[in-house]
């Protein structure tokens, strides 16, 4: 659904992509994983069409969207990073524009907008004003906007930023109940155990450069499955082992502090590019 071949970006004499591959297959969740200023943003905005690539290609279920703009537009929706909506207007009236504007007919409009505030749990504010709603209910109504005219891919970027644990989870429902829909998600985020959760496969990015592409299982089973932080000389560090008794067997008559668990994302991240994600 997504094919990005050799992207390259440069700001004057910033190099912010630096020759990014990307395949991601229909009805997955993928998710780009990075810190900031790694290059996420910058990917999804020429992914979408907002900026331009200086080098490679990007095509959306088929479609060049530097060539073939206008039909690249119509296979994806965008949930941008920042709050773009309306303040001054309505739930409802929010969806409606942005039904006209992608020429949907009047008569499918009404239809879909109920549909979507039932599926996104806002039918109770469909003619509440968008500033009264709270950060979640906005993010909520951005996700509807995006799934308005049916697109075969979402574009997420940072979906669950500034948002409490308690809302987070309930957007990652919703991002899990749209994929089994059949939707292709790509979502950028610096929340490793948003990727850990929701993604199918993840692609580390770091100062522009893809690092590591696979399986959150994979990444994270290639350092090990269990992992001891342990203070040295006032430095952590984190030793990686296979088993659970050969971490034991290494913590046998050590008189230091340790904490054992399990290997996560941000393990394998740290591992690839010698920084925490966030
Ligand atoms: N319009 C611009 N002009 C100049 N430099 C830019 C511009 N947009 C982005 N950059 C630079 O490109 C690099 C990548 O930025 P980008 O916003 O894509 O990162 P990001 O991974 O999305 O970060 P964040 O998590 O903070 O959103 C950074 O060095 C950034 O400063």
């Amino acid at each position: 659904m997504i094919q990005v071949r050799n992207l390259v970006k440069t700001y004057k004499d910033v190099k912010a992509l630096k020759g990014v591959n990307v395949h991601v297959k229909k009805g997955e969740i993928f998710a780009y994983l990075g810190p900031n200023g790694a290059g996420k943003t910058t990917t999804i905005r020429i992914l979408t069409g907002l900026t331009r690539a200086t080098a490679g290609t990007c095509l959306i279920n088929g479609f060049d969207i530097a060539t073939q703009t206008g039909d690249a537009k119509k296979q994806y929706g965008l949930v941008p990073q920042a709050i773009n909506l309306d303040q001054e207007l309505t739930v409802q009236e929010n969806l409606l524009i942005h039904g006209w504007l992608y020429h949907m007919a009047s008569s499918d409009i009404a239809g879909r907008v109920n549909e979507l505030l039932d599926y996104v749990e806002l039918s109770p504010k469909k003619k509440s004003l968008v500033k009264t709603l709270s950060g979640g209910m906005k993010r909520r109504l951005m996700i509807a906007r995006a799934l308005l005219h049916s697109p075969g891919v979402l574009f997420l970027d940072e979906p669950t930023v500034g948002l409490d644990a308690a809302i987070r989870r309930k957007i990652w429902t919703l991002i899990k109940k749209i994929q089994q829909q059949g939707t292709t998600i790509f979502l950028t985020t610096h929340y490793i155990e948003e990727a850990e959760f929701l993604a199918d496969r993840v692609a580390f990015i770091d100062q522009g450069s893809m690092v590591a592409l696979d399986t959150p299982a994979n990444l994270m089973a290639a350092r090990g499955a269990w992992a001891i932080d342990r203070l040295v000389a006032d430095v952590m560090e984190t030793l990686y082992f296979k088993t659970r008794e050969e971490a034991d067997t290494f913590n046998t008559n050590r008189s230091e502090q340790f904490t054992l668990r399990r290997v996560n994302l941000e393990d394998a991240f740290l591992d690839l590019t010698g920084k925490k994600v966030k």
